[in-house]
């Protein structure tokens, strides 16, 4: 498949694909990149030379995913509502630090998740790849995976052992899509 990442901020998750790709974790190739701003994320696809493009003009956005014949659009720490305009023509993940249903929706994003996580005395939180529809963080949920924040101190300690989760749950993801692409 050919993907296009969507970023707003530091691109880890972005990166860890970058690597997944590089190791031939997954035969999906990262053809391109949208961020709504300049991203320090996309220090990576100019490294890497990945063509990207900052705009929140889903016109020129669609345009240009088209031009590279993208398959997938990956949603990773991208803050923007997709519309229905995308949604028709694309597929588009997303992936969210917690185990929706729980924390998610409108104001749930980056360490506003873990903050309410952690002020809530969560024992266990996680991470899910989902469907993305017209709502926020209320598509199919492809994967979750679990875990132990028991011993975690403060939100950003949760932050930093949920974000490894999610670097390994979203390159299993886009291995698992493009497996099933060939069965279909
Ligand atoms: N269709 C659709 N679009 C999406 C998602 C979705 O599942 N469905 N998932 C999104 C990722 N999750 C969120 C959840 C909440 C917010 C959010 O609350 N944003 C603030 C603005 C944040 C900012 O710009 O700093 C707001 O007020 O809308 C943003 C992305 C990205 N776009
Ligand atoms: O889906 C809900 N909200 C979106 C959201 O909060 N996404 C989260 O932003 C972080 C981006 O980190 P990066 O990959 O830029 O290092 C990462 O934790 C994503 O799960």
């Amino acid at each position: 498949m050919n993907l296009a990442v969507f970023i707003s901020g530091g691109g880890s998750n972005f990166k860890a694909l970058i690597d997944a790709q590089d190791e031939g974790y997954f035969k999906s190739q990262i053809k391109y990149v949208v961020s709504n701003k300049d991203a320090a994320g996309l220090k990576y696809a100019r490294e890497n030379n990945i063509a990207y493009l900052i705009s929140k003009d889903e016109y020129e956005i669609i345009k240009k995913l088209k031009d590279h014949n993208i398959d997938l659009i990956v949603l990773a720490g991208y803050l923007v509502k997709i519309s229905k305009k995308i949604l028709d023509e694309f597929t588009v993940i997303n992936i969210h630090p917690s185990l929706l249903p729980k924390y998610g929706g409108k104001g749930f994003y980056g360490m506003n998740v873990h903050n309410a996580v952690f002020e809530n005395k969560e024992k266990v939180s996680g991470v899910t790849v989902h469907f993305v529809n017209e709502n926020l963080d209320e598509g199919d949920i492809i994967l979750q995976k679990e875990l132990d924040i028991s011993k975690c101190k403060d939100a950003e300690e949760i932050s930093k052992e949920v974000l490894k989760v999610e670097h390994q749950t979203l390159k299993e993801v886009i291995k698992k899509l493009e497996e099933d692409k060939c069965a279909r």
